[in-house]
């Protein structure tokens, strides 16, 4: 049976990258899609972004809804303090795989609970099953037409503090237009908006931070 295109990602990370050092695996990552074949990581353009909204919250819980490869739970677990915490959602069991190898291979898995499912199915669980009291940031990077009712399900299930950001990517593409429009337009969220371009392409991107008031 040939491979996927992401277990040819991890088998180049496993080959090139170092073990235990997480911007080694980012770069391959990142070195594999730019030249041999295209996925949508968020890569090192608007992962600088991500970079810079997790250095300044310091989170010490943090919802990733979308794994994937695994490529941005490393790149934000390898920033998380002492005893913080990454929960990374994501529903299709290969890539579930791919990433537990990833995320193993780069150092990061006692930092990093990667838990398979439906974010609908998961989010209502963070609480009991997962010891979340409130999350401090969470990076919305999955279907982009799940960003909205996601953002209301998190509300509803009491996980958002004053103060809690969320981060979503793909505002321009494929686009989240549903989503801009209740987030821009609800008053307990203070929107930035960031440009930038789509992973691996010079095509116009941007990212959305929100700040939840409380
Ligand atoms: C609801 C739910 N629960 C758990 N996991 C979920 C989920 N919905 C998707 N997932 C998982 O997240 C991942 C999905 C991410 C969706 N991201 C995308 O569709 C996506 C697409 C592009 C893109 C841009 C231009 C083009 F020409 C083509 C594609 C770029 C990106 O950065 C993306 O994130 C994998 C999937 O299994
Ligand atoms: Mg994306």
């Amino acid at each position: 049976m040939n491979q996927s295109k992401e277990q040819r990602i991890l088998n180049f990370v496993l080959q090139n990258a170092v073990r235990g050092d997480p911007c080694s695996v980012m770069d391959a990552i990142d070195k594999y899609c730019s030249q041999k074949e295209w996925a949508m990581n968020v890569g090192n353009e608007k992962g600088l972004i991500l970079d810079k909204t997790v250095e300044e919250i310091n989170p010490s819980v943090a919802l990733e809804l979308g794994t994937y490869c695994g490529y941005s739970a490393v790149r934000i677990a390898r920033l998380l303090k002492a005893g913080a915490r990454l929960l990374t959602v994501e529903f299709n069991p290969e890539f579930a795989a791919i990433a537990k190898q990833m995320i193993e291979f780069a150092g990061v898995q006692d930092k990093v609970k990667l838990i398979e499912g439906p974010s609908e199915e998961i989010i209502p669980q963070l609480k009991k099953k997962y010891e979340v009291d409130t999350l401090d940031f969470v990076f919305l990077d999955h279907w982009k037409d799940r960003y909205t009712p996601d953002t209301i399900l998190l509300q509803e299930c009491s996980l958002l503090r004053k103060g809690s950001v969320l981060l979503a990517d793909n505002i321009i593409v494929p686009g989240a237009p549903e989503f801009v429009n209740y987030i821009r337009n609800n008053p307990r969220f203070q929107c930035t908006n960031y440009p930038s371009h789509l992973e691996y392409m010079k095509v116009q991107d941007a990212m959305e931070k929100a700040v939840f008031l409380g």
